[in-house]
């Protein structure tokens, strides 16, 4: 059962980026909606990566502003943005490969535990107990991604539908309120990719985490997304239900000129 659609979580507003001469993102507002699963689509070069890079902080904007729970984030940058709630996957794996599955998802789950140091101090109490309970919740990603079999392996040695699985976890032992995913389905076949649809819906689902993801296969994106924001040479062009984007005649028009 999915959740009903909350308040306005992030608000992203007239942002424009260039880099020098090149506009890569020209006045794009939209919003997304707490437990939605939001999707950012367009041809090679719309600028959906540069748009994410705004979201999470590596890129600031020259113009705009973004809002998460109507605090701005100018000038924070991508940690800061983490820490916020703003978690995210790579397209090209940040993994560790020579660490196992269950350490490199304990990675994520440090940038909490760090985070949340001055109240670890203020707390009575061992701080076992405290690495105890880090270590329980890392075990349930672990469960709840179906990687047990793994959790002792290399990363490196895993197939690569199994280590985009991983980088998922390693986003999700953050607790983020809202996960970027950036084409959490490329390179993948298509057994993976149903896998990959599921773990996403399931995340929606049962942690309640707001998704914005970027995406190239577009029978993935209409069956997953509840609304699509789709740009075209750094403009956005549509925005609405997969319904909605698909009758739109800009957007076709954007997609039938190009290879996809
Ligand atoms: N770091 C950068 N320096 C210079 N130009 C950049 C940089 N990043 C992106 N661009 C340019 O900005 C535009 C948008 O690129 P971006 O990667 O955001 O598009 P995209 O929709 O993610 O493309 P793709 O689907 O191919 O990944 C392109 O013209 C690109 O060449």
């Amino acid at each position: 059962m999915r959740r009903p659609f909350g308040e306005v979580v992030l608000e992203v507003e007239n942002i424009s980026l260039s880099f020098g001469g090149v506009k890569a993102l020209s006045d794009i507002s939209f919003d997304v909606r707490e437990h939605e699963v939001r999707a950012i689509i367009g041809p090679n070069g719309a600028g959906k990566s540069s748009m994410l890079n705004c979201i999470n902080g590596v890129y600031q904007p020259q113009q705009g502003a973004i809002r998460f729970r109507g605090r701005e984030f100018r000038h924070m940058n991508s940690r800061q943005v983490a820490e916020m709630g703003v978690g995210r996957t790579f397209q090209n794996l940040a993994l560790f490969k020579g660490m196992s599955v269950l350490d490199n998802i304990m990675t994520g789950r440090n940038l909490k535990i760090r985070s949340n140091l001055l109240l670890q101090a203020l707390r009575i109490g061992p701080a076992e107990r405290e690495e105890i309970r880090q270590r329980e919740f890392v075990e349930h990603i672990i469960d709840f991604l179906e990687i047990q079999p793994w959790r002792k392996t290399p990363v490196g040695q895993l197939p690569y539908g199994l280590q985009k699985r991983v980088d998922l976890g390693r986003a999700l032992a953050m607790e983020p309120q809202v996960l970027l995913l950036d084409e959490p389905m490329a390179g993948m076949n298509v057994e993976e990719k149903q896998d990959m649809c599921r773990f996403i819906l399931d995340v929606n689902d049962e942690f309640g985490t707001t998704v914005v993801l970027i995406e190239h296969d577009m029978g993935v994106v209409m069956d997953i997304s509840d609304r699509v924001v789709v740009l075209d040479y750094g403009r956005k062009i549509g925005d609405g239900t997969p319904q909605e984007v698909r009758a739109n005649e800009d957007v076709v028009r954007a997609y039938l000129g190009t290879s996809h």
